[in-house]
């Protein structure tokens, strides 16, 4: 942790300031009811432009709900409630209508890749031509700059035409992140990006996240505890819908401050 931070406690969980870093997204006190059932409980923290955020925790502790919360997502669920607030850009997106704007700001890729059944080129412009975009020039450059920054356009350039699901699965993937890339969003949302991928794409697919991060702001939810290790800068610990500890990935990986912390990730539970 810079020497510069400051941690603060604030209802049940970790505050990080970090006066050299801007902070993208901010949450505060934000409660979660699927009915009427609570699963997320007062959270706050924040995001930090620029940097790789993973969110660990068991099997049910919300992680999911949370990250779907930061592009509202848990919209398109019936029943869904929400307390509290989340900032981006200083703007607060349950008061901003306009939820398509924030969709494109705040891109999304899944678990499992969910491309469209046509060719790798229109899966990339599919977004961009939605947003009016019809020159094929500006089509083009858009879908070649998506797929160099996800790190597969030497891979597909000669095939663009094809169809996108007769790549494997961790190009299937790579071009769903370059779906997002060419939404030009700011953050990019990862919901499990690589657990159905074997570990050569697996590898492949964090590398792509850590370099995209100069670029993006980058929110990952995993199970893989060495790839929170390996790629993120800051872990928040979830658990029973509360965030137990959230701070600088190496601390939480060395030196966490909370039992419950220590007891998951040395694989005690969970
Ligand atoms: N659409 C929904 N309707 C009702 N309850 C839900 C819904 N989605 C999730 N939940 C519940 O909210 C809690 C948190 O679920 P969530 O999927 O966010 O956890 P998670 O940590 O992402 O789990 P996993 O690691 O298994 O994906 C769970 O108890 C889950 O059953």
């Amino acid at each position: 942790m810079s020497a510069k931070a400051i941690k603060v406690r604030m209802n049940n969980s970790t505050l990080l300031e970090q006066p050299n870093k801007e902070v993208k997204i901010s949450v505060r006190n934000l409660d979660l009811f699927y009915g009427e059932k609570q699963a997320l409980y007062s959270i706050s923290l924040d995001i930090h432009e620029n940097e790789v955020t993973a969110l660990i925790g068991p099997s049910g502790c919300g992680k999911s709900t949370f990250l779907r919360t930061l592009n509202r997502m848990n919209d398109l669920i019936d029943g869904v409630k929400i307390n509290g607030k989340i900032m981006i850009d200083q703007e607060d997106i349950y008061k901003t209508t306009d939820v398509i704007k924030l969709r494109t700001k705040v891109g999304m890729v899944f678990q499992k890749a969910n491309l469209f059944p046509m060719s790798i080129y229109d899966n990339v412009a599919y977004g961009p031509r939605m947003q009016g975009i019809k020159n094929k020039k500006k089509l083009n450059e858009i879908v070649e700059n998506s797929l160099r920054g996800a790190a597969i356009w030497d891979e597909v350039k000669d095939r663009l035409k094809a169809s996108a699901l007769g790549l494997s699965g961790g190009q299937q993937q790579r071009i769903c992140i370059a779906r997002a890339i060419a939404m030009k969003p700011d953050i990019i949302l990862m919901d499990e990006p690589t657990s159905a991928l074997d570990p050569i794409s697996t590898l492949k697919v964090e590398e792509l996240i850590e370099n995209m991060k100069k670029d993006y702001t980058i929110v990952i939810v995993t199970h893989n505890m060495q790839q929170a290790a390996r790629i993120s800068d800051k872990t928040a610990f979830f658990l029973s819908g509360e965030v137990i500890e959230y701070d600088e990935t190496s601390k939480i990986f060395s030196m966490p401050s909370d039992q419950r912390t220590e007891d998951y990730i040395t694989g005690r539970f969970g």
